[in-house]
């Protein structure tokens, strides 16, 4: 097995996991959609006290510290803002128009694309649907290798622009995406020959493009549930507010979008490689009454790539979770979800 698309293969999902609902036709919100009671503002759900609460810090690319502040980032948040990436606004708003584009066509025609239950591109809702019992406010389209298979069955003859502007835009997530696995993995002390694979054509990348339409009721949907990204470093492009991500201590923190930067997670790859020196925060997209887009970049090593706890010379340090492999991480994922970290921890 190669390809992230392949190791999903393995992975499939019920059909009546993957339908969206047709948002165009609901004019209020269905209780299968209705994540709290009218007026239930329980914990779990509400905000941190904002005036309380910092946020990720906003890391300059070009600084000459830049690895040691990316890797301060990933300890106490797992994720930062990221400015003077080199991305060009126009190859941004390129994308952003595609996104505005598919996902404002009639529900039947993206049903064209609809991902199969054991497909892992194309139209559909989250994968981690079938974790939670209610549906997320939301949908999505992900693209693995070329968009042109999925994008020929929505636009026949039209396809070529938002394929172009969709591997373009890969691309260049791709290059920092390999640039910064590089300097934190030479700053864990992971030889050359575990890192030959950075920068190698058989690194996996993913896009996620996610929408969430307008909202009838904005404060008992959910945009996107609770989850840790399956990658090293998750790169996220978005002009909308409702990203939260969850810190110890301190409960849902925003993040909000900061101009001409984009957020960078860290994924479980990146926890499990770095013996949880790093951490991969719980995240989700709370919903006010605006649409709202985001474009997820998902970094991974090759599917044999074992991932071993990077133990430092000091004796006592042990590796927190046992050796395994992208492969059966993946699959260790599509069973128990958020229990995945403690299943492999030792
Ligand atoms: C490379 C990836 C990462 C995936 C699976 C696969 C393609 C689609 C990604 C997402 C995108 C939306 C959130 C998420 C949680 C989901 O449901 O699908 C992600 C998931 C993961 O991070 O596990
Ligand atoms: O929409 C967002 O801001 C977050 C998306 C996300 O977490 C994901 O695609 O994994
Ligand atoms: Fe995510």
């Amino acid at each position: 097995m190669n390809t992230l698309s392949e190791a999903y293969k393995t992975h499939p999902l019920k059909l009546g996991d993957i339908i969206p609902l047709d948002f165009s036709s609901s004019p209020s919100l269905p209780d299968s959609h209705a994540w709290t009671q009218p007026n239930d503002d329980g914990d779990e759900f509400s905000f941190s006290d904002p005036a309380s609460s910092s946020s990720i810090p906003i890391i300059d690319l070009m600084d000459p510290n830049a690895t040691k502040l990316i890797a301060l980032a990933c300890e106490n948040w797992g994720a930062f803002h990221l400015k003077n990436h080199g991305i060009p606004l126009d190859v941004i708003q390129g994308v952003e128009e595609e996104v505005q584009r598919l996902f404002s066509l009639p529900s039947e025609q993206k049903m064209k694309a609809l991902r199969s239950p054991t497909g892992a591109t194309g139209y559909g809702i989250a994968r981690i649907a079938p974790f939670f019992s209610k549906c997320m406010w939301h949908e999505g389209f992900t693209i693995i290798g070329s968009p042109s298979h999925d994008a020929k069955k929505i636009w026949p003859d039209d396809y070529a622009r938002f394929c172009d502007r969709m591997e373009n835009y890969e691309k260049q997530m791709r290059i920092i995406a390999e640039r910064l696995t590089e300097m934190v993995m030479e700053l864990l002390g992971i030889s050359e020959e575990k890192r030959k694979w950075v920068g190698a054509s058989e690194a996996n990348g993913a896009l996620q493009l996610n929408f969430n339409p307008s909202c009838p009721d904005p404060n008992r949907a959910m945009g996107l549930a609770p989850h840790t990204d399956t990658s090293i470093f998750t790169i996220l492009q978005t002009p909308s507010t409702g990203l939260q991500i969850f810190k110890e201590g301190k409960g849902w923190i925003p993040v909000n979008p900061h101009p001409d930067a984009l957020i960078v997670h860290t994924g479980d790859f990146l926890h499990i490689i770095s013996n949880a020196r790093f951490s991969c925060p719980v995240h989700r997209v709370m919903l006010n009454e605006k649409k709202r887009y985001s474009v997820a970049y998902f970094y991974s090593p090759p599917m044999h790539y074992m991932l071993s706890p990077c133990v430092s010379s000091d004796l006592n340090s042990v590796a927190r979770f046992r050796d395994v492999t992208v492969e059966e991480y993946i699959g260790i994922k599509s069973q128990k979800f958020a229990d995945s970290l403690s299943f492999i921890s030792t």
